[in-house]
């Protein structure tokens, strides 16, 4: 492949404040979110998923979300994503303020209903007022479809099964795809089957990659997804996060690995990386928790010993 045809620019779309913490079992104080939020605004990000309108019960971490939304500084270019399951969650993140909503299918029947607590089809009706009521809004909605690479209760995926849930979600009105590889099992060869598969009816520009690092091949993943004319990446600062209902799932690719694979590619992205690393450090020393972004260990090694 020649890399002279790489996009000239990506798009990160930033989901730390949302994946990146909902797993997060010790709670976390909605300033410290919001700190968050904002200081990944400041570093350049322009799409940040900053909270989810779902259930409290099933993750009570985001059931803060109203709260998180009404402190953040809003700044000028910035969208501030919500993750909505259903019409009560797409009602709350309107009232909230949210600049765009994410649905969120599965290309796996078990996952969906361990997710969402209904069928692959179910989530696709439920979708629907969803969908009439965003652009009754003018609220852009965004679609995920989880387990393009394999899922934690079924195992492998077809790929036309992600290509068949993808096409379904961009006919209700999705403006993006973003193909989740939840538990991180995908590997290049795998990733670059999904998007064959995707492309065959779906334009590339309206494909995000949403890569989980679980066993060290996000970046590998999204070198390949580049490649293949992919340009939308999701990734979470310091690597935080991993699924509930997706057992053993790590964190997304550190948002600071994806803009040091990008640096180095000579590909534009608009963020500054040492904003990104100290915010989320910062989060990191919230929760006690090592960094999983290994540029941003470096960094902060080398700044150390300078
Ligand atoms: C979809 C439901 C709501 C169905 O859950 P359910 O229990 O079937 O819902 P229900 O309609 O039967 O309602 C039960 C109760 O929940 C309430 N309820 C219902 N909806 C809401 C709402 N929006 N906000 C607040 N409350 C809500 C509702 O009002 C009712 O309250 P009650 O009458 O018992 O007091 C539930 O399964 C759910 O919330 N699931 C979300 C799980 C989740 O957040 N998972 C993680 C995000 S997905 C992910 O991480 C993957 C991704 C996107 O990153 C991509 C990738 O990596 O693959």
């Amino acid at each position: 492949m020649d890399d002279s045809m790489l996009p000239k620019y990506v798009k990160i779309v930033e989901v730390g404040p949302r994946d990146g913490l909902q797993n997060e079992k010790q709670p976390i104080e909605t300033t410290d979110k919001i700190a968050l939020v904002n200081a990944l605004a400041d570093a350049g990000l322009q799409v940040i998923e900053s909270g989810s309108f779902v259930n409290p019960k099933w993750v009570p971490q985001m059931a803060g979300s109203e709260a998180v939304f009404a402190g953040i500084q809003r700044k000028a270019g910035v969208s501030y994503a919500a993750l909505t399951p259903n019409m009560k969650g797409f009602e709350r993140a309107l009232e909230a303020g949210a600049t765009e909503v994410a649905i969120f299918a599965a290309a796996s029947e078990a996952f969906s209903q361990k997710n969402i607590n209904c069928s692959i089809a179910e989530s696709i009706e439920r979708f629907a007022p969803i969908m009439e009521a965003a652009r009754a809004s003018n609220v852009p909605v965004r679609g995920y479809v989880s387990c393009i690479a394999g899922c934690p209760y079924e195992g492998a995926i077809a790929p036309a099964k992600v290509a068949d849930v993808s096409q379904q979600l961009f006919d209700a009105g999705c403006y993006e795809i973003s193909l989740g590889d939840t538990i991180g099992t995908g590997t290049p060869a795998q990733i670059e089957q999904v998007i064959d598969a995707v492309t065959r009816s779906l334009p590339v520009n309206k494909l995000a990659l949403h890569a989980h690092d679980t066993y060290g091949q996000a970046l590998a993943n999204i070198y390949r997804a580049l490649q293949l004319g992919v340009s939308v990446f999701d990734s979470s600062v310091a690597g935080l996060g991993g699924c509930p209902y997706a057992k053993g799932a790590s964190g997304n690719v550190a948002t600071e690995d994806l803009i040091y694979l990008l640096d180095g590619l000579g590909i534009e992205h608009g963020v500054d990386l040492q904003a990104v690393v100290d915010a989320g450090q910062r989060m990191c020393d919230l929760l006690g928790r090592s960094n999983n972004s290994k540029v941003a260990r470096a960094l902060l090694a080398k700044c150390r010993v300078d």
